[in-house]
Order: C-alpha cells, then sequence, then structure tokens
C-alpha cells in the first residue's frame, strides 16, 4: 500500500510537526486555540502552514496504515465500483498500461487516467514501473495494484463497498427528504431508502423491495460477509463469549444451578450466508446442527453455492431454510436462537412481531442471543462500543466522501434504511418485556474492542 513510512516514523513526524505548531502558536500568542468552541472562528497563521500540511499527511498515511487495506476502502468512489477496475489490474505487483486498462475497462483513456489519478490520491492504486513506457514521462508507466486496490479486487469487499454506494448512497440524498415528508414516523417503508427506490408508503421495507433482484440480494449478502472481516465485528467475539464458552471467566449456571451446556441445535435467524453458522460450528463440535434461515433469495443462493470447499464435518451440520421471521418460528424446540444484527434493523413493533412469532417454538428454558449493539447514550468513551462502531462503519463514510455527509454511524444507517435505530440497554428490556413477559434477559454482554453485545434471553413460559 501506498503508505511508506512505518508507525515509529510517522509517530516521529506527528511529534516533530506537533511541537513546530504549538512553538509557533505559544510565540504568536494563539496556544488558546482549539476545537471547542469559543465563539471564535479562526485561520492558522501562515507560518505554521508547512509543519500542519506535513502533519495532515502523516495522519492521513497513519490513518491508512492503522486501518489497513480492508477497512481502508471507504475512499473508493462509485466509478471505480462501476466500472470494475480494480479487477481489470493484474495482480502479482505486475502493471498495467493506461491504455490497456482503459481497454478492459470500456473507458477512454484520457478518463481513466483522471480517475486513477484521483484514486491514487486517496491511496487507492500506485503508479505502475516507469520503465515499462519510457517515452511517456515520469509517472506514465501505467499503475498497478497497492494494498488497498487489491483488497478492493475481492468479491466481498467490492460488493460492499457497492451496498454502500448503490444502496445507501441515493438514500443519504434523501435523508433530508424523508424527515420532512415523514416525520417521527416508525414505519419500515417511509424512509430514505424508500424514497431512493421509489417505494415509499408502498408497504416494502428495503429487504422486500429488492426481493426479486438475485443481483442485489446476493450483494446485500456479501457485504453482511465482508463486515464480519473487520475485526471489531468478528464472529469470534461471538463465539468465544456464548453462555457455554469455556473461555468465559466464570462458569455459568442455568435458572436451576446447572451449569449451561453446549446446544444441541441452534437456529441462526436471518443467518444470510450463515459465516455466524458456520462459525459456531467449527468451533463447538457439541453442536449437532446450526439451521440458518434466511429469506427465499438467500437461501436459494446458499443451497446453489453448495458447500463444494467445505470441511464434511460442518457441512454435514448446516442446514438452509427458507423462513420468514414474520410469521410463525418454523424450527420447534431448538436449544438457541441467535438474531445477529438482525433485530437492529426494525422499528420496535417489528421487533416485536418478529419476537412473539419465535414463541410457538420455544420449549422450557430455551435461549435467544441477540447480537447487536447495545448503545451508550451520551457516552464518547474510545473504549464504548459505540465509539468502536463510529470508527467500523467507516463501510457509511464512503458517503462522506463522494455522496453525502450523511453519517458515520450505523444508527443513522438503520434510520435511513428502516426507521430502526439502535438500542441502549434499557431499551433491550423493554422491547423484550413489551415482547412477552415470559422473556428473561439473563445477561447482556459486551466483550471488548466489539461492536456488538450479546443480549443472552431465557424463555421462562411453559413450552408450546
Ligand atoms: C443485517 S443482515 C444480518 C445477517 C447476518 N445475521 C449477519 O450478522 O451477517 C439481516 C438479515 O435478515 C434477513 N431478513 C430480512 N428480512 C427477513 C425476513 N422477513 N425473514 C427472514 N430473514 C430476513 C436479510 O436477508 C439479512 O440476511
Amino acid at each position: 500500500m501506498s503508505a511508506s513510512k512505518s508507525f515509529g516514523e510517522l509517530g516521529s513526524v506527528i511529534k516533530s510537526s506537533t511541537t513546530s505548531i504549538e512553538d509557533i502558536l505559544t510565540a504568536l500568542n494563539l496556544s488558546h486555540l482549539s476545537n471547542y468552541p469559543d465563539g471564535a472562528t479562526y485561520q492558522y497563521p501562515t507560518a505554521l502552514q508547512e509543519h500542519r500540511q506535513r502533519l495532515l499527511e502523516a495522519l492521513e498515511e497513519l490513518q491508512v496504515l492503522t486501518l489497513g487495506p480492508t477497512e481502508y476502502l471507504f475512499p473508493t468512489f462509485h466509478v471505480l465500483y462501476h466500472y470494475n477496475i480494480a479487477s481489470h489490474v493484474p495482480e502479482n505487483g505486475e502493471s498495467i498500461s493506461y491504455e490497456k486498462l482503459a481497454q478492459r475497462c470500456g473507458l477512454p483513456e484520457a478518463e481513466l487516467r483522471r480517475i486513477m489519478r484521483a484514486a491514487m490520491s486517496l491511496r487507492v492504486f500506485e503508479l505502475g514501473d516507469e520503465e515499462e513506457s519510457p517515452g511517456n514521462g515520469p509517472g506514465r508507466g501505467g499503475v498497478r495494484h497497492n494494498a488497498v486496490s487489491h483488497a478492493l479486487r475481492t468479491t466481498l469487499a467490492h460488493d460492499a463497498v457497492g451496498f454502500a454506494l448503490e444502496e445507501y448512497g441515493p438514500a443519504a440524498l434523501q435523508y433530508a427528504e424523508s424527515l420532512r415528508r415523514f416525520p417521527a414516523s416508525v414505519q419500515p417503508d417511509e424512509t430514505a431508502l424508500a424514497l431512493a427506490n421509489g417505494s415509499a408508503s408502498m408497504g416494502d421495507d428495503i429487504f422486500s423491495a429488492i426481493a426479486g433482484q438475485p443481483a442485489r440480494t446476493e450483494r446485500v449478502a456479501n457485504a453482511m460477509s465482508w463486515v464480519m472481516t473487520l475485526p471489531e465485528n468478528s464472529s469470534n467475539h461471538f463465539v468465544g463469549n456464548v453462555p457455554w464458552s469455556p473461555s468465559l471467566p466464570l462458569q455459568r449456571t442455568d435458572s436451576a444451578g446447572h451449569a449451561t451446556t453446549c446446544p444441541r441445535v441452534v437456529v441462526d435467524v436471518g443467518g444470510s450466508h450463515g459465516d455466524l453458522s458456520r462459525a459456531l460450528l467449527r468451533r463447538y463440535r457439541e453442536i449437532e446442527c446450526v439451521i440458518c434461515e434466511d429469506l427465499p433469495e438467500v437461501t436459494k443462493r446458499n443451497l446453489e453455492r453448495g458447500v463444494e470447499d467445505e470441511d464434511e464435518s460442518i457441512s454435514s451440520r448446516l442446514k438452509y431454510r427458507e423462513y420468514n421471521f414474520f410469521t410463525e418460528q418454523v424450527v420447534h424446540g431448538a436449544d438457541v436462537y441467535v438474531f445477529r444484527t438482525v433485530l437492529h434493523d426494525w422499528p420496535d413493533k417489528q421487533a416485536i412481531q418478529i419476537l412473539r412469532t419465535q414463541v410457538p417454538a420455544l420449549k422450557p428454558g430455551a435461549r435467544i442471543l441477540v447480537n447487536d449493539m447495545c448503545i451508550e447514550e451520551g457516552s464518547s468513551s474510545q473504549a464504548s462500543g459505540e465509539a468502536q462502531l463510529r470508527r467500523q462503519s467507516q463501510f457509511i463514510t464512503i458517503l462522506t466522501h463522494f455522496s453525502h455527509p450523511a453519517t458515520s454511524a450505523t444508527d443513522l444507517m438503520v434510520k435511513m434504511s428502516m426507521n430502526a435505530r439502535e438500542r441502549t440497554r434499557e431499551e433491550w428490556y423493554h422491547l423484550f418485556a413489551e415482547a412477552d413477559p415470559r422473556f428473561h434477559i439473563q445477561s447482556i454482554i459486551s466483550p471488548p474492542l466489539a461492536v456488538h453485545s450479546i443480549i443472552e434471553v431465557v424463555w421462562q413460559g411453559a413450552g408450546a
């Protein structure tokens, strides 16, 4: 990738530039300038411009280095995605001439050059070997991948970028209008995304709106799989902290005082491609079966994709099943029902409905494990899940660069898409109490460095 300095070198540049800036400000009696509002706007004096420029460059480079190529995908802009330019640049560090790349992408060479110049300024791709076409002058030898553009080559990353740009980009531009048209609405079809899809107030949430479009449906599912590759979102946080995990510091017991044992049958509701299902099966050999449920289109793709490259010990225990969670749960008597980043998509009314449709299937002591965010009102602590999430959701800062300065928080993403919101702990308690008083929240675990908490809910009703 184009960040050529090490952490240590960048740290030194940052230290020396900030010291120089501070010295100049002190000499000019301006050391009081800060980010905190004091009623004054200010411009930095020219004397410190050079240090400021050095500092900004080092900070940018440090950010790229710290995020790593996969998370630093957000500067990808739409034309790069649309023409799938990364896929036309050879792998293995080989350069490609602008002429050839333009042909492969179906773009005029002059336009491609402009696009690539902009991309490289954002540290996506880098200049190729000058020797390749020596007559063209410095930097004219074409381009090649850097780590960031190379990461963009993979379908999952590319689809994640496309999902953000093409689903949320247009929605972000409708956000203000949606607030004007549907003030205080909690209907999933009265949203910015629905306006962008021309389906507002027609009874369609986004999942229904794209249901008949396999390419879009697949892109959403791939984007979800990509999100799970980000460290803060890794399935490891869930898998390592489930109530039966041996790695928990304290041995967990159920309400009768028995040690919490590993479940045999788990249902992954709204499980998309089944990434979490597979992670559970890999870690817990005692789980006999995980049933990954999702909408028909998603399940169809899961079944078509098959299990060719799958370890047989996992594929034999993983089942895919069509299920609409607004209807009665079809798998009765499972030990655990997992909802990972599902309920946060829905306003309370629908989330309650989803929980109630599970009730007829629940046996006494069955668990629901929700893996969603517990936001902390008013917290800006860097250690909180919310602050983690702000960084994680660079996913949507794609929009801040090239579409609309919309948001850097999934709270606004779920608002724009479904009129939903991320919930506080109290709101989770309230939601379950509303859904059915026999749901008992047994624990909420927020693993360190994880975006999502694990809300363990035990069914205290008699069985169905
Ligand atoms: C935000 S994704 C979460 C996917 C997965 N659990 C994860 O953590 O990556 C929400 C999932 O809910 C599914 N979904 C949406 N509406 C549904 C419905 N009515 N019934 C079942 N699944 C649904 C979507 O297809 C999608 O896979």
